[in-house]
């Protein structure tokens, strides 16, 4: 199920398996970042002296001059993006349009929590062949305000406390689960973990939202 684009979906009102986020859409822009998060792995991996990098540097330096001389005044692109109900498409975690995002795609589910599969790749890597613990405690925060919006709640990150249990692969699968488990009036607390296939936990955090409002750019 896609999500309506006029109220967000709750554990409440939307079945097992609703899609959370923004999916990616056969657009010109999803076609061009999802090409530019392409060029940011294979720039990780291609073959230093091998491959022609000046002539890369050129072009994609020419890519940008064109993108820039498009880009109109910060904030109005600040309203544009911030013109639908919350769910982004530009955010560092789930949006089609960044590239630095993997993209994680978050299903809700009818116990309450929020769940996303992922495989991360060369530029999320921390240690060798392992992904970047701050790379970790970005997509479990964020995973965890998806969490709270699936439960009807939002609020701003006031703690995250990361616990990193051992290394966390890249290039296979990891299960990211997260869900709110307590509130008091406006702080919320969200748990959440990062698993392999077999169920082994990586990363689990345990975080405080405070439930505040920050005005939306117009
Ligand atoms: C827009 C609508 C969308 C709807 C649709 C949803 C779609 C969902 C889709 C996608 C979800 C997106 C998911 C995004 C997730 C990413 C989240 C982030 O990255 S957030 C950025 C990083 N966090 C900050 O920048 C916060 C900075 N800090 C602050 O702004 C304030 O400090 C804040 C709001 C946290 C608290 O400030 P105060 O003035 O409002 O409230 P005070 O009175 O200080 O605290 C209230 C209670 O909380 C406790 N508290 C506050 N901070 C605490 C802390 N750090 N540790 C322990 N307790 C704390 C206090 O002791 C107080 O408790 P007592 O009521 O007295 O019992």
């Amino acid at each position: 199920m896609r999500v309506d684009p006029s109220t967000h979906p709750t554990v409440g009102t939307a079945p097992d398996g609703t899609v959370l986020t923004s999916a990616p859409q056969d657009t010109a822009v999803d076609h061009a970042t999802a090409a530019a998060r392409r060029v940011v792995d294979a720039l990780l991996r291609t073959d230093r002296t091998n491959a022609n990098l000046e002539r890369v540097a050129e072009e994609l330096n020419s890519i940008a001059e064109h993108l820039e001389e498009h880009a109109p005044a910060v904030a109005e692109r600040l309203v544009d993006m911030w013109a639908g109900e919350g769910v982004t498409r530009h955010d560092p975690v789930t949006g089609p349009e960044n590239a630095i995002a993997p993209p994680l795609v978050v299903e809700g589910r009818e116990d309450g929590s929020v769940q996303s599969v992922v495989t991360l790749t060369m530029p999320y890597q921390g240690p060798p062949g392992h992904a970047h613990g701050g790379v970790s405690a970005l997509l479990l925060d964020h995973l965890l305000g998806v969490a709270n919006a699936w439960a009807g709640r939002s609020g701003a990150t006031a703690q995250l406390n990361v616990r990193y249990h051992r290394p966390t692969p890249l290039f296979e699968p990891l299960t990211l689960t997260g869900r709110l488990v307590a509130q008091d009036g406006r702080k919320i607390n969200t748990i959440g973990d990062i698993r392999t296939a077999d169920g082994t936990v990586c990363v689990s955090v345990e975080a405080l939202f405070v439930d505040k409002t920050v005005p939306r750019p117009r």
